[in-house]
Parts: structure tokens; C-alpha cells; sequence
């Protein structure tokens, strides 16, 4: 029976239709999976399983060939961290900066869980390996032994403070949480969604039914055997940043991202050759995580490139030579103003008008910080032709700033799909104000986007539509535009940037 599912793809594990044979505990995953998942578990192992590697530790497959918009696997939280309760909050406060690494510890409803719940929650999850190095958390073990004495739910668990702090690591790291406060009772972790790794171009995205349930969507086409991931950093505009600024993003969670977009060439991080017309790449150094401390400033522990290779001249350029200060405040900068509410969007284009100019300038068009500067200049132009009567800028101007946005990702990363949709929906937008069809915005609707554009309209982009020569989506009432942070009707990833 094992066989007729898997054959032809991979091995299956003897006790485990969901696990390959490099996962060791194929059958603890095979009893959960039957538990927790949505559907059979024969059905879904026909496009899921886990596997083992060095690099990646357990990690999603998909077995088969997953089409974009379809749904990879439902799940049903293992446990769920709930709200604190006012006492329970009382009771944390004195432990100061521990105070959120602690809170799961209360937040889960000790009682309704059995020996077999709480066995799972400390051997399925990953825990990062410097989280065993025990010397350097006195002060978390001690916290763990008073939690365990003051909160008798807890105490009844049976388990020691060194479990009870390794339960708290796995949080930290396996936690779903969707910051909605609709949301907040659904928090918890997941067997099998905790397995998706992360990549800076992820092919798959989750979010909570209306029950509850952890459903993972495929965003973009999958392959037979491609690692599943999504991005641990959310969606928005933090995917459009260099190599270097995601791997500072990243350190928080303890890990160097090896995802093929990280490892291959720093595309959105060119800076102008001194020597030749040409553009530098910087070359970083071979990182691993053994120079981060388990707490505290990770990021500082990221190294940068101390040199830097021209794609023209050839030549090694060290980095004193180029501008990196004019770059820090740059990326810096531009996300603040992008990041302002839609009432100051006038004076927030023409911040960014001149933001655009000089990164351009200091930096190049290449560069992630114009990119951004343009993409939200766009965006605070949208606002302006919406609300206001008189505005500053002119649509040829607008049109070629659309087309530099489209090109930019075009090639820097074009797998990136939701960013590539959301510039795509921003020129729907304009090209509905300002007439002229999303071609003369920059994108072709049948080719490529229209595949990605018909994908996400059936996942959570419902409601718009690919016409003919342009993108049409739901209107948005004005009242609501008021109330977000962002643009009107846009996919909700534009507002996060974290
Ligand atoms: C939530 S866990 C994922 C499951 C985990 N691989 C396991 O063995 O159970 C996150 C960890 O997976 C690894 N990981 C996920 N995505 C990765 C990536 N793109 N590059 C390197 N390691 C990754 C890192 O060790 C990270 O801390």
C-alpha cells in the first residue's frame, strides 16, 4: 500500500506514508499527521512528505507537481497559545525583558492536553541547537523553575524547568501567529506547518480558516520535489531588501538563509563600479550560526562584504570605496515614508519624489532602496489621483516610473510573485484612474503574470479579475481606505513591512 502512494518519487519511511526514510521518527510524524491533518493522510502524501537534510534539518516536499492556488495541507493545531488572562499577565510582569518568551508557558491551556500532546511538543519541533547551551541561560532556567511553582496547571505537566525552557525555544521558533486580534485565540503550533522552511522567494503561503485551521496555498507553480517554504519574515516589501538585510532579518530566528535566491548573486544590491561605469555585487563572507549568542542583537553577528566585485571591469573593489552610508540611510529612510498613513500621502510623494533622485544618484536605479522609493512614490501617487483635486506629478512620468518598477523585479526577483502581483494590481489601479490597460503600465497580461494573476485571484486575492488588456479588481468603500494604513483594496501584504 506504501508503495502504490509513494513509487517512482521517493522512499517512503516503513511506518510513515508522509515521511521519506531519512526522517528518523517517521512514525511519531505518521501518528500526528493521521490526528491533525485535514483529509487522508494517503491522499495528501500523494504532493506531501517530509524529508531529511544536513542543511535543512526535517523540511516539506512536495512528492508531485503542485499547482499555483491549490491547497497543500489543513491542519489542526498540536497546541494552541492562547491570550493571557489578566492574573496570568499580573504574574509575568516581574520577570521584565523574559516577559514575552515566557508568556506561551501560560498561555497554553495545560489541562486539556494530554502525556502524549506535551511528548510531542518537545520532540517534533526544532529547537536551535545553541538553545542546549544551558551556561548561558541561568536566568531562563531560574525563571522556568518559579513558573513552575507558581502556576500549578503548569507544574502538572510533570516537567522540569530545562523541559519547560526547551517547550519555550520551540515556541519561539515554530510559533503561528497571525497578528489579527481576530485571530489571536487561533495562535499555536503545527506538526506538519512547521516543517515549510523559509525562502526569500517562498512558494507557498498560510493562513487560519475560519476554524482555525493552518492551511498552506501553493503561490506559484511547484515542481515534484521542490523544498515547500514561505517567507518567516511576512510578504511584504522585506523580501524586495538585499541579501544582507534579510540575513539581518533572519538572525533573530537563529538561522543564515541558504535558499537559492540568498546563495545565488546579490541582485538588488548593485552599487556604482569606482572605477568603470559599471555596477559592484557584493561578495559576503561563508557565514554559519555559530557566532550567534541565543539572546540579544543577532544581527550584529551578520558580517558584511568587505569586497566587492564589478560586473563590468572585473575588478575587487573594497568596500570603504563605496557608498555605504549614503545606502544605510537611504534604506533607512525610504520605508519610513513609505510606511506613513494615506493622510500625508501628498507630501509623502514628493518626500519620495526626492528620495527616488537621490538613490538614483548615490546608489543607482538597480539598487533596492530606488526600487523602493519608486514602487512607493507610485503608491502615495495613487492616493493623491484618488483624493485630491490638483496634483504635481504627470502621467508620463508616472507611466515610466510603472515601467522601471516592472522591469526591476522582471529581474531581480522574478520569482517573487506576490511583490510581482502587487506592483502588477498598483498599475491595475492606475491604469483604472488614468486609463491606457496594465501594457502601457509595463506588464503584459498573458505572459507571465497572467498564469501567477489567475493563481492568486483564486486564493486570496479573490475578487479580481484578468481582463482582456487590464487587471479589475473590487472596489474598495472610502471609508475603509480611511481606516487602513496602506493603499485602498491592495493584497494586505502591502502594509507589513516589519
Ligand atoms: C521552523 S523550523 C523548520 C523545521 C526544521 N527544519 C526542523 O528540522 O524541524 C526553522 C528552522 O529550519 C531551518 N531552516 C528553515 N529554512 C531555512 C533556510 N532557508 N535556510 C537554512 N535553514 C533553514 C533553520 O534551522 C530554522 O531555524
Amino acid at each position: 500500500m506504501f508503495v502504490a502512494v509513494c513509487c517512482g518519487v521517493s522512499r517512503c519511511s516503513p511506518m510513515s506514508l508522509i515521511c521519506h526514510e531519512s526522517v528518523r521518527n517517521g512514525d511519531h510524524f505518521q501518528r500526528w499527521a493521521e490526528k491533525r491533518l485535514r483529509g487522508s493522510v494517503q491522499e495528501v502524501s500523494k504532493s506531501f512528505e517530509l524529508r531529511h537534510s544536513d542543511a535543512l534539518g526535517v523540511h516539506a516536499v512536495a512528492r508531485s507537481a503542485i499547482s499555483a492556488g491549490d491547497l497543500i495541507i489543513a491542519e489542526d493545531a498540536l497546541l494552541r497559545i492562547l491570550p493571557l488572562k489578566d492574573a496570568a499577565r499580573r504574574l509575568l510582569e516581574r520577570f521584565g525583558d523574559l516577559e514575552g518568551f515566557l508568556q506561551p508557558a501560560l498561555g497554553v491551556d495545560w489541562g486539556s492536553t494530554d502525556k502524549e500532546v506535551r511528548e510531542a511538543a518537545l520532540e517534533l519541533f526544532y529547537a536551535h541547537p545553541i538553545t542546549e547551551r544551558r551556561s548561558q541561560e541561568s536566568a531562563h532556567i531560574t525563571a522556568c523553575e518559579e513558573l513552575l511553582q507558581m502556576w500549578p496547571p503548569l507544574r502538572a505537566t510533570g516537567w522540569s524547568p530545562a523541559q519547560l525552557l526547551r517547550f519555550l525555544h520551540i515556541v519561539d521558533l515554530n510559533i503561528h501567529k497571525d497578528e489579527r486580534p481576530s485571530h489571536a485565540e487561533f495562535t499555536g503550533i503545527f506538526v506538519l506547518g512547521s516543517k515549510f522552511s523559509h525562502s526569500c522567494e517562498p512558494n507557498a503561503s498560510w493562513s487560519f480558516d475560519q476554524r482555525g485551521r493552518l492551511q498552506y496555498g501553493a503561490i506559484r507553480p511547484i515542481a515534484a520535489g521542490e523544498v515547500l517554504t514561505f517567507s518567516y519574515v511576512g510578504n511584504g516589501m522585506n523580501l524586495i531588501t538585499s541579501t544582507l538585510v534579510r540575513r539581518q532579518r533572519l538572525a533573530t530566528l537563529c538561522f543564515i538563509c541558504r535558499c537559492e535566491r540568498c546563495k545565488g548573486p546579490d541582485l538588488a544590491r548593485p552599487l556604482p563600479c569606482p572605477r568603470c561605469r559599471g555596477e559592484c555585487l557584493p561578495c559576503y563572507p561563508d557565514q554559519d550560526e555559530s557566532g550567534f549568542g541565543i539572546h540579544g542583537s543577532r544581527c550584529d553577528a551578520i558580517e558584511d562584504a568587505v569586497l566587492w566585485r564589478c560586473t563590468g571591469c572585473e575588478a575587487q573593489v573594497p568596500a570603504s570605496e563605496l557608498p555605504l552610508q549614503a545606502e544605510a540611510e537611504l534604506a533607512e529612510l525610504v520605508p519610513q515614508v513609505m510606511q506613513a498613513p494615506p493622510d500625508s500621502a501628498s507630501e509623502d510623494a514628493e518626500k519620495l519624489s526626492k528620495l527616488r533622485v537621490k538613490a538614483a544618484k548615490a546608489l543607482g536605479p538597480g539598487h533596492w532602496a530606488c526600487f523602493l522609493a519608486t514602487f512607493a512614490w507610485l503608491q502615495k501617487c495613487l492616493v493623491c489621483l484618488r483624493n485630491e483635486p490638483v496634483i504635481t506629478f504627470s502621467e508620463a512620468e508616472l507611466h515610466a516610473a510603472s515601467v522601471e518598477v516592472a522591469r526591476w523585479l522582471e529581474v531581480v526577483t522574478p520569482k517573487n510573485v506576490e511583490q510581482r502581483l502587487c506592483a502588477l494590481f498598483m498599475a491595475a489601479r492606475l491604469a483604472r484612474q488614468l486609463g491606457g490597460g496594465v501594457r502601457s503600465w509595463g506588464y503584459d497580461p498573458e505572459c507571465p503574470l497572467g498564469e501567477e494573476l489567475q493563481a492568486a485571484t483564486r486564493t486570496e486575492l479573490r475578487g479580481w479579475e484578468l481582463k482582456e488588456d487590464c487587471v479589475v479588481g473590487p472596489e474598495v468603500p472610502q471609508a475603509n481606505f480611511k481606516r487602513l494604513k496602506s493603499l485602498p483594496s491592495g493584497p494586505p501584504f502591502l502594509s507589513r513591512w516589519v
